[in-house]
C-alpha cells in the first residue's frame, strides 16, 4: 500500500483497469461515492449547505457524482461549473447530465452562505498554472475560511511534485484514489492536502505489476526484513563497530550526538575519534562510547585498516576545509560503509555557489592556488571507485552546494544526485526524500515539526551509521533511520532537543520488535 503513483502513472492504472473490462464510468462513480462519504463526515447534519465546484475534466466528473449522492441523502447541495457544460466530455459529461438541478457558473459568489466546499476543479490533469477567473475562484475559496474537501488533489497542487502551479486550494481533507501521489507528501502539497484518505475504487492491485513503481512512502514494511535484531549467542562485533569522526575541541557535541544515535540504533561498539584536545574533552562526557585519539588522514587510514571498524561517520562539527577533504578521501579508501554529513559535504562544495562554502573555499584557494581535490567531482569519483556503500545526508543548502540547481521535483533531484554521486542520498527537510543510485526512492512523512532543532541531523547521521555497522543495506538503512528518527521525535513530543532523540529510540525499536513476525526474533 505504500507505492506512490504520479498523475501519469495513475492515468495508466486507470487505462489498464478499463482495458481489463471495468468501465471508466464505474471508476468515476466509486470515486464520487468515496468523496461523498468523507464529505458527509465533515458536515454538521443533513441540512448542511455544500458547494461543489466542478472543473472541465474528470475531476469535475467526480464532483458531479458526489453532489448527486449527497443530495440523495438530504444535503442542500449546489453545483458550480468552471467553463461551459457543453464543453464537458465523456464520463464527466454523463455525470453532469445525471445532476438533476441547475448548474451555475463557478464564481466567488458561489461561496456565499455555504458550510462546506468540495473542490473538484482540477486533479491529475492540471497541465499549467491556474490563472484568471479560476485563480480568482481559488483565492476566494481560501479567503472564505470554509472547510474544503479536495477531490484527488487540492486544485493547483501538482500531483507529481507537490508544487503550486499558480495558486492552489488549501484543503482540510483530500480524498484520492487507489494510491497516493508524490504531491500528497512533498511540500507544500502535503500542507495543502490536509488529512488524506485513499479510497479503493476498483483498480486492481495487479496494475502495479505493470507499472512497477519505484517510489514509496516510508514505512517499516519496506525495510523491516533487512533489520538485524540481536541473536542468541551473538557477539558485540556481530553488531558492527561504528566510528564517529569528531571535529575540533569546541565542536565535539555533534560527534557525541552522532555516536549516541549509532549506539542506540544497535551498533555493537561505537568509537569517537579526533585530535587529542577534542578527545580529551569527549572522554569526560561519554561512558559506553569509546574514545581514541586519531587525527589526520594518515592516522584515519591506519585506524580503519581493522575491518571490524565497518561504518564511519564524518561531517557533524568537522569544520569546512582541506583537512576535512583529506579525511573524507582517506575514509573513502577504506572498506567501511561511510556516512557523509554536514561539513564533510560542504568541504567539497562548488565554490561558484553562494554561502559558507564560498567563504571557506576562498581561504583554501588563497592558500593552495587551485581547488585541488575539493570539488564535487572528486568526491563522486571517490565514491564510485569503492565497493562499500556511502550515504550522504544533506539538507537543502548542503545539497545545492554539491549538486547545484537541479531541475524537477524533490524526488527527481534526489534521484539525479544519487545517480551522479553513486551514494544513497537522504535529502532532509519536512518531507525528507531518500534516493538510491539505482532509481529507488522513498518519501518520509512521519517527522513532526519539532524535529527541526539544532543537532537533530547529527543524531540522524549517527542512526544511519549504526544501522550500516549492523550491515543493513544502505538504502534500507537510510530509510529505516529517517523513519526511526521521525518516530522517536513524535514519541517524545513537543519540547524535544536533539539529546533526547537517542534515548527515545529504544521505545520505538521495542515496538517494532514486538510487532515483527514470529520466528524472526
Ligand atoms: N485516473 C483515474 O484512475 C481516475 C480519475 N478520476 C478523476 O479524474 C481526474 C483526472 O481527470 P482529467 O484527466 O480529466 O483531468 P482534470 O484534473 O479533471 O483536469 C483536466 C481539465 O482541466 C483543464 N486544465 C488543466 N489545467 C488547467 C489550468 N491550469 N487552467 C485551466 N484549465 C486547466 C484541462 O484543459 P486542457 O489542458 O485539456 O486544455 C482539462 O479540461 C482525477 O484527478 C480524478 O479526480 C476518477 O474519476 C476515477 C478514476
Ligand atoms: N519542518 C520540519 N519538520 C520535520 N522535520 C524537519 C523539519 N525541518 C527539518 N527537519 C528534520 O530535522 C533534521 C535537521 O537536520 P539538519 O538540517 O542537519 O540540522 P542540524 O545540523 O541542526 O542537525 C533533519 O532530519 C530534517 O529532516
Ligand atoms: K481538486
Amino acid at each position: 500500500m505504500n507505492e506512490l503513483l504520479t498523475p501519469a502513472e495513475t492515468g495508466e492504472a486507470d487505462r489498464l483497469t478499463e482495458a481489463g473490462g471495468t468501465p471508466g464510468l464505474d471508476l468515476m462513480a466509486r470515486a464520487g461515492k468515496a468523496v461523498a462519504d468523507v464529505a458527509a463526515l465533515m458536515t454538521r447534519g443533513p441540512d448542511t449547505r455544500i458547494a461543489v465546484l466542478c472543473g472541465p475534466g474528470n475531476n469535475g466528473g467526480d464532483g458531479f457524482v458526489a453532489a448527486r449522492l449527497l443530495r440523495n441523502v438530504g444535503f442542500d447541495v449546489r453545483v458550480f461549473l468552471l467553463g461551459d457544460k457543453s464543453a464537458l466530455k465523456g464520463d464527466a459529461a454523463e455525470m453532469a447530465r445525471r445532476w438533476p438541478l441547475p448548474i451555475r457558473a463557478a464564481t466567488p459568489d458561489a461561496l456565499q452562505s455555504m458550510y462546506l466546499v468540495i473542490d473538484a476543479l482540477f486533479g491529475a490533469g492540471l497541465s499549467r498554472p491556474i490563472e484568471g477567473d479560476a485563480a480568482e475562484l481559488v483565492e476566494a475559496v481560501n479567503a472564505s475560511g470554509l472547510p474544503v474537501l479536495a477531490v484527488d488533489v487540492p486544485s493547483g497542487v501538482d500531483g507529481a511534485s507537490g508544487e503550486v502551479r499558480g495558486v492552489a486550494i488549501k484543503a482540510r481533507r483530500t480524498v484520492t484514489f487507489f494510491r497516493k501521489k508524490p504531491g500528497h507528501l512533498l511540500m507544500p502539497g502535503r500542507d495543502l492536502c490536509g488529512e488524506v484518505t485513499v479510497a479503493d475504487i476498483g483498480i486492481p492491485e495487479s496494475v502495479l505489476e505493470t507499472l512497477k513503481p519505484r517510489l514509496h512512502e516510508n514505512a517499516p514494511g519496506i525495510w523491516i526484513s533487512d533489520f538485524n535484531w540481536p541473536t542468541d549467542g551473538g557477539h558485540k562485533y556481530d553488531r558492527g563497530h561504528a566510528v564517529i569522526v569528531s571535529g575540533p575541541a569546541l565542536q565535539t557535541g555533534a560527534a557525541r550526538l552522532g555516536a549516541r544515535g549509532a549506539l542506540r540504533a544497535g551498533a555493537g561498539v561505537v568509537t569517537i575519534v579526533g585530535n587529542s584536545t577534542a578527545t580529551a574533552i569527549i572522554a569526560t562526557q561519554v561512558t559506553s562510547i569509546m574514545v581514541r585519539s586519531v587525527s589526520g588522514a594518515k592516522a584515519l587510514s591506519e585506524f580503519l585498516r581493522d575491518q571490524r571498524r565497518n561504518a564511519v561517520l564524518i561531517g557533524p562539527g568537522a569544520s569546512v576545509g582541506p583537512d576535512t577533504v583529506a579525511d573524507v578521501l582517506a575514509i573513502l579508501k577504506s572498506s567501511a560503509s561511510v556516512v557523509l554529513d554536514a561539513d564533510a559535504l560542504t568541504s567539497f562544495a562548488d565554490p561558484e555557489d553562494d554561502g559558507d562554502r564560498a567563504e571557506a573555499s576562498m581561504g583554501f584557494l588563497a592558500r593552495n592556488g587551485d581547488r585541488g581535490p575539493a570539488q564535487p567531482s572528486t568526491l563522486f569519483a571517490a565514491i564510485k571507485g569503492r565497493q562499500a556503500p556511502v550515504v550522504m545526508t544533506p539538507h537543502e543548502g548542503e545539497f545545492k552546494r554539491l549538486f547545484g540547481e537541479l531541475p524537477g521535483s524533490k524526488v527527481e533531484r534526489a534521484r539525479t544526485a544519487a545517480e551522479q554521486s553513486g551514494a544513497v542520498i537522504i535529502l532532509k527537510g519536512t518531507d525528507t526524500v531518500i534516493a538510491a543510485p539505482d532509481g529507488r526512492a522513498i518519501i518520509n512523512s512521519n517527522a513532526p515539526s519539532w524535529l527541526a532543532t539544532a543537532g537533530s541531523g547529527d543524531v540522524l547521521a549517527g542512526i544511519v551509521t549504526g544501522l550500516l555497522a549492523q550491515r543493513m543495506p544502505a538504502f534500507e538503512a537510510a530509510s529505516a533511520a529517517v523513519w526511526l528518527h521521525g518516530e522517536a521525535a513524535s514519541a517524545f513530543g513537543i519540547g524535544l532537543i536533539a539529546e533526547d532523540l537517542p534515548d527515545v529510540l529504544p521505545k520505538v525499536l521495542q515496538k517494532l520488535y514486538a510487532e515483527k513476525p514470529r520466528g524472526r526474533r
